[in-house]
């Protein structure tokens, strides 16, 4: 079965394989599902967020730049890519064949108009390549000024889990972090596991696995051009203060974000390029 242009509950790619499903909003460019054929989605999606063209979409993956969190220009937190509209560049639909789609979206100034935090000529492009196997994610940045550009982004991903407080996420032992709930600098020590509001900034370029023994199912997420990994999960309290997060939902939880931010910014010169890739495969 192709892959089909939708507009419910916005404008889209959609295709289904098998028992599994793809879908990307032109909103944000955002990959909201992501589900192989035979598995349970892999992506989490609030049932309480907003599909609304001046919102960010609560879950799959939001797509952030041009600053990571509040940046300086305060207003709108991450950045304004992820309530832009996006143009689809491309598809490229092998789902008969071998159950792989690819799907293209670009945005740039001439689209999002001039931005206060990054006033100056760019061009973002995202490419979400879904497999059975894999899903594949890449951000393009582009230079397409006469200015030198500092940015921030990341793919904020939400995964699925069974139980977040029985996951056990691999991969950053030793790695020295930013702890945005404390305002510390700490160094992981072993394994992560959540045990309360967890909201940190790794610097890190390596792979994570994150072990679900209650979907018993293990996600190894690979990434390259990311200086950071960020951590989050919100827990009862700022749950409960989001509006576009249900009370319950954040067991169901965890963001592995393949980000460049804080120290990790990116600059770019006129005519650079610079390429974000995160890969979220099933073991
Ligand atoms: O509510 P938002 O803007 O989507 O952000 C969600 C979270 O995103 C994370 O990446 C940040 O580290 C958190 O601080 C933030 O709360």
């Amino acid at each position: 079965m192709a892959f089909e242009t939708t507009t419910n509950p916005m404008r889209g790619v959609e295709a289904k394989h098998g028992s599994g499903h793809y879908g990307v909003f032109e909103h944000g460019a955002h990959i909201w599902s992501y589900q192989p054929d035979g598995q349970a989605p892999v992506l989490w999606l609030s049932a309480h967020s907003a599909f609304s063209d001046d919102q960010p979409i609560r879950g799959g993956v939001p797509v952030i730049f041009p600053w990571f969190g509040p940046g300086e220009e305060g207003d709108p937190a991450h950045g304004f890519v992820r309530t832009a509209t996006w143009h689809l560049q491309d598809t490229k639909d092998t789902l008969e064949r071998d159950g792989r789609l690819l799907v293209e979206y670009e945005l740039d100034q001439a689209m999002t108009g001039r931005q206060d935090g990054l006033p100056h000529r760019y061009r973002a492009y995202l490419r979400a390549k879904f497999t059975p196997e894999y899903l594949g994610i890449t951000l393009e940045i582009n230079n397409t000024g006469e200015n030198v550009i500092t940015f921030e982004n990341a793919l904020h991903t939400y995964l699925a889990v069974g139980d977040v407080r029985e996951v056990t996420v691999s991969g950053l032992d030793g790695a020295t972090y930013f702890d945005k709930v404390t305002g510390e600098t700490q160094t992981q020590s072993g394994d992560i596991t959540i045990t309360g509001e967890t909201d940190r900034v790794y610097t890190s370029e390596g792979e994570v696995v994150v072990h679900d023994p209650v979907l018993g199912r293990t996600l190894v997420i690979a990434k390259s051009g990311s200086a950071n990994t960020v951590v989050w999960n919100p827990w009862v309290d700022k749950a409960k203060a989001m509006p576009d997060f249900g009370d319950d939902e954040w067991t169901g939880m965890l963001c592995i974000e393949a980000a460049n931010c804080r120290d990790g910014a990116i600059t770019l010169r006129p005519g650079e390029m610079h390429q974000l890739r995160q890969r979220i495969a099933l073991a």
